[in-house]
């Protein structure tokens, strides 16, 4: 490794550098609900996801992952802040060990239990989702809370998989599922200019953080943390605590969509 990124604090989790040197648009982010700034050009967010779409679910030792056939135009959002549409490549979630924390993002400085992340990237522009993610309009981001409440439902057919996935590197195929679901009802969210909260950790994503949380029952949260970081035959180490620490906002400001 260059020596410039020996002397920087490395975060457990990922041996990554915790900031990126140069870095003036990284993510997570506190947001500051009394400063961001209404945006009447804002549009509503269009969502169009198709369900048969769905390829599989997976454990990347980091999260665990839905993967989407993004070969095509099928599963879609458009509108919001972005110039073009972005195509559904995967979802995946960030928790804690306790409900006292687990978000990436804050708001306010309160953390949510977990943070679930829908990733799509700019395919009208860039013909791969690997280089959309080297280029600062490739990707877009919608960022939703989870908090502890209601039973979700549509949650629930993830958490009925989560066993058969449970060390780092298994997947099973995942027929049919509308992520849509697992968005909030309210329209409301906030948006800015951020990155990856993992490596490659590049500047490139567009993130759209709704503003109302979705419920989840504590049984729910504690089977994302029955998943192991750790491959089959390996000492266990539980998958809890993947989540980024809060990076400086620098020069940025945060719109919302809402006033
Ligand atoms: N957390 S994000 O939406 O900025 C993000 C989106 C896409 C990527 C590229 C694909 N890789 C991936 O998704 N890896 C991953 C996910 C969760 C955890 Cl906890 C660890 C690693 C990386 C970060
Ligand atoms: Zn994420």
């Amino acid at each position: 490794e260059p020596n410039s990124l020996r002397c920087l604090p490395v975060h457990p989790l990922w041996q990554s550098p915790l900031t990126i040197p140069g870095g003036t648009r990284q993510s997570p982010i506190n947001i500051q609900w009394r400063d961001s700034v209404y945006d009447p050009v804002l549009k509503p967010l269009k969502v169009s996801y198709d369900p048969t779409t769905c390829l599989h679910i997976w454990n990347n030792g980091y999260s665990f992952l839905v993967e989407f056939d993004d070969s095509a135009d099928r599963s879609i959002i458009v509108g919001g802040p972005l110039e073009n549409q972005y195509r559904l490549k995967q979802f995946h979630f960030h928790w804690g060990a306790i409900n006292e924390w687990g978000s990436e993002h804050t708001v306010d400085s309160k953390f949510y239990p977990a943070e679930l992340h829908l990733v799509h990237w700019n395919a009208v522009v860039y013909p791969t989702f690997e280089e959309a993610v080297m280029e600062g309009d490739g990707l877009a981001v919608i960022g939703v809370f989870l908090k502890l409440g209601a039973h979700h439902e549509g949650l629930q057919t993830l958490v009925d998989a989560l066993p058969a996935i449970k060390h780092k590197d298994t997947i099973i195929e995942f027929d049919v599922f509308d992520p849509s679901c697992l968005l909030p009802s309210c329209p409301d969210y906030w948006t800015y200019a951020g990155s990856l909260t993992t490596p490659p950790l590049t500047e490139s994503v567009t993130w759209i953080i709704k503003k109302q949380p979705i419920e989840v029952d504590e049984n729910q949260l504690e089977a994302f943390r029955m998943l192991l970081f750790t491959s089959d035959g390996e000492e266990e180490k539980r998958m809890v605590d993947n989540f980024r620490p809060l990076q400086p906002l620098m020069d940025r400001t945060v719109r919302s969509s809402f006033q």
